[in-house]
Parts: structure tokens; C-alpha cells; sequence
């Protein structure tokens, strides 16, 4: 199972296409809008949410709720196209009221872009580099998500620690406190918490400011064996990074105990197997739900780290490309924080990850195949 995404940020529309699900999976249209709602939500994001509200066109791929083992493609329009149908104009000259942009933002790839793929106007980069994009990357893992459900797996996702305010409280089972993240304006387990990081990100666009934060992402459900130690681009923890570093901003991945592993000694990192009841279990998950690159049966337990937003209305030093003079940007709008937003486009990489990983072990070409597959996998292990 593969994707592809295109679209401009400010352009006509995004787009994507799944190839590879198999046929007869119900596909929740509401479900898929639902995802892009809360990715749209969260304090501190800017005015452009405001002009947005995403919603999924489904143009291929599903008949009456259903896959079909076809194509699935998958459209987003963009409101703010609608100003911006001059400046974004696929065809004819570009008009005299059309600004180059020449002058890159520090944390952007506008320098770097503008460079590699030799642009004198820095919008060419950005309009793609934007996360913008992450609109399609929710929508097409709502899909995969949809995939896991269907095999009882199910995907959580909150905010650990944003900014210098850590929410550590974490009580309650996994599905509790996924509850109160949903339910949660800014998307944190911990109620006593979310004052503070409202506080937090308030007081960062009072300073014209920016901040970052770690959110955590949580699957349930998942069998023993996806993913494999067999060759290092089929280890799933090595797989789950990547499709989380995709994510605009994020700039650090752990799983499980993740770095805090690297400071205590063995004997309190690694978790002990019991067997009870013809099962095996563990009497913790440090791992997170992964050895040797392959799922042990515990939950996936994974956290991602994503830097302040670069776009500063105390703006950082560049160079305009023209004429190389410094210069401090002024801005018209900008998020000021993500991290809520940006731990629903974790969820849908890693429901992705564990899908394509899934039908790598179980792949057939409808559900009812993948069922049979998983059914008679499920007792050859239980057997054992
Ligand atoms: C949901 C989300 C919203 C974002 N919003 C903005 C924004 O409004 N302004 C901005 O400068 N960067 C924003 N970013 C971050 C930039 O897209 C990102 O830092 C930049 O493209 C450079 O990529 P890198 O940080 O992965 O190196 C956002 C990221 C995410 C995930
Ligand atoms: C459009 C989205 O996020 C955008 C991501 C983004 C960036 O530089 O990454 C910059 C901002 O875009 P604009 O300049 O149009 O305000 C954000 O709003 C979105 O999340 O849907």
C-alpha cells in the first residue's frame, strides 16, 4: 500500500491517492472529516484556519461506502484559494501585482529550496514545503486508520509537553485518556495542565514568540510480528520515525522510554515476559510495543518532538538573495503554536505506518482475505 500527496498550499486544492487497500473496507467519509476538524483546532494556531474548513472529496476508488481494491483519490479544496488565484495562476505570465518573494525565513526551506530547485521567487518553495500538505496526510491515515479499526486496533494521540509546561499527570487507562485529549480544546490528558499551556502560548505571541512541543501517539490492539528485525528497512520503529519526521516541524522521535532508556541501567529498561493463561504478557512496556524492529503485542508507545513554529512576528535575521542586505521579515499571519494540530497528523502517519505494515504481514486483496490470514496467523500463535 503506497501514497502520494500534491497541492499547493495556496493553490486550487490538495490531492492524494492511495494505492494497494483491499477491497470491501468501509470507508466513514464523516470520520475523515472529523480527523481534519481537530487537526483545524488547537490555541495558538492563525488566521488562516479561520478561512478553512477542510473537507474530504472522495473521487475514486469507493462505491456505495466501500473500497474496491481500486485507487482511492482523495481531494482537499483550499478557501484561501480564492484570493490567491492571481498570485497562484497555473497559467500565463505572472501580473505586474505579483511580488517575488526573495527574502528566506530562517526554520523554513526557502533558502535551501530556492537554491536546489533554482527559484528566484521563494513562494515556489514554500507553497509546497508548507504544512499546509498535512491536510492530505490526515485524510489519507484517517483511511488506514479505518483499516486498523477493522481489525480492532485503535489509534490515540495527545500532547505531553508543550512549550516548558510538561503534563505528566497521565492517569487513567489509554482509551480515558485519549477521551479527555479529544474533548480538550488544545488536546492534553491532563485538565490542570491545559490553563497553563493556554497561559504559555498566550504570553508567546504577547512576546512575538513561538513554541513547540511533544505530543505522544498510542495504538492498542496490535498482534505479536509486524514489522521484522530481517533487513533494517523492514524494522518498524525505523519506519515509524520517518513517517513521523515527514510531519513539517518535528524534529526528534522516541519510542517507548525513548531517550530516558539511555539513562537508566539495564535492569530497569527492559520488560520481563510472564505466561498466564496460555498468553504471554510483560509487566511493563518501556519497549513501547517494539523489539528488534517488530511488534511484541504491547501497545505502540510513540512520541514526537516538534520545534517552535519559525515564522516569528519578532522577526529573525535573513538575507534578501537579490541584493544580499540584511533584513528582519515582517509577517501577515502565522500560527504561533501547532502541537495539537500537529499530534492528528501524528496519529494519521502512524495509523499509515501500522496499516502498510499490517497488510505486509496479513495482505490480501479484500478485508474478508486479510481476515482469514490474520484468523488462522492468530491461532498459530496462540498455540504457541
Ligand atoms: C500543523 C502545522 C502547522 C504549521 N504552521 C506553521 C505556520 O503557521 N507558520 C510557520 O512558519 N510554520 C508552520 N509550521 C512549520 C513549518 O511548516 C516547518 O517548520 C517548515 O516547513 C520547515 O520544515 P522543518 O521544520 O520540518 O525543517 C507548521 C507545522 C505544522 C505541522
Ligand atoms: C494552512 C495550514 O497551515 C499553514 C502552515 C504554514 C507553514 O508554513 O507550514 C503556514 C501557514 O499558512 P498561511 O501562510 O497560509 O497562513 C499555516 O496556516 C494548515 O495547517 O492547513
Amino acid at each position: 500500500m503506497r501514497y502520494l500527496t500534491a497541492g499547493e498550499s495556496h493553490g486550487p486544492a490538495l490531492t492524494a491517492i492511495v494505492e494497494g487497500l483491499p477491497s470491501n473496507l468501509a470507508v466513514d467519509i464523516d470520520d475523515v472529516n472529523h480527523q481534519l476538524w481537530r487537526r483545524q483546532q488547537g490555541y495558538g494556531r492563525g488566521g488562516r484556519m479561520r478561512i478553512e474548513s477542510d473537507r474530504v472529496e472522495v473521487m475514486s476508488g469507493v462505491r456505495f461506502g466501500k473500497t474496491m481494491g481500486t485507487p482511492v483519490a482523495l481531494l482537499v479544496h483550499n478557501k484561501d484559494w480564492r484570493n490567491w488565484s492571481e498570485k497562484m495562476a497555473i497559467t500565463g505570465e505572472a501580473p505586474d501585482s505579483v511580488v517575488e518573494i526573495t527574502k528566506p525565513r530562517p526554520g523554513h526551506a526557502d533558502l535551501a529550496g530556492a537554491l536546489k530547485y533554482g527559484q528566484e521567487d521563494v513562494r515556489n518553495v514554500l507553497e509546497r514545503a508548507s504544512a499546509r500538505n498535512t491536510a492530505t496526510m490526515v485524510a489519507v491515515g484517517t483511511i488506514a486508520r479505518q483499516l486498523l479499526r477493522r481489525f480492532g486496533m485503535e489509534v490515540y494521540g495527545h500532547v505531553v509537553e508543550l512549550g516548558h509546561v510538561k503534563v505528566d499527570q497521565l492517569e487513567g487507562t489509554i482509551p480515558e485518556i485519549a477521551e479527555r485529549a479529544e474533548k480538550s480544546e488544545v488536546r492534553v490528558a491532563d485538565p490542570d495542565a491545559e490553563q497553563r499551556i493556554i497561559d504559555a502560548i498566550t504570553q508567546a505571541k504577547a512576546d512575538g514568540d513561538t513554541l513547540g512541543g511533544i505530543f505522544e501517539i498510542i495504538v492498542t490492539g496490535v498482534p505479536i510480528g509486524l514489522g521484522s528485525y530481517a533487513h533494517p528497512d523492514r524494522k518498524l520503529d525505523g519506519r515509524l520515525a520517518q513517517s513521523l519526521m515527514s510531519i513539517q516541524a518535528i524534529k526528534g522521535v522516541e519510542i517507548g522510554l525513548g531517550f530516558e532508556a539511555a539513562r537508566r541501567p539495564g535492569s530497569q529498561v527492559h520488560d520481563e515476559i510472564g505466561h498466564r493463561q496460555g498468553e504471554y504478557y510483560r509487566r511493563s512496556n518501556n519497549a513501547g510495543g517494539l523489539e528488534g524492529g517488530v511488534t511484541n503485542g504491547q501497545p505502540l508507545v510513540v512520541r514526537a518532538a516538534m520545534k517552535p513554529i519559525p515564522t516569528l512576528y519578532k522577526p529573525l535575521e535573513s538575507v534578501d538573495m537579490r541584493t544580499k542586505e540584511p533584513f528582519r521579515a515582517t509577517i501577515e499571519r502565522s500560527d504561533v503554536c501547532a502541537v495539537p494540530a500537529a499530534s492528528v497528523v501524528g496519529e494519521a502517519m502512524v495509523a499509515w505506518t501500522v496499516a502498510q505494515a499490517f497488510l505486509e504481514k496479513f495482505g490480501g486483496d479484500s478485508v474478508e482475505e486479510m481476515q482469514d490470514n490474520y484468523d488462522n496467523y492468530l491461532r498459530r500463535v496462540g498455540e504457541r
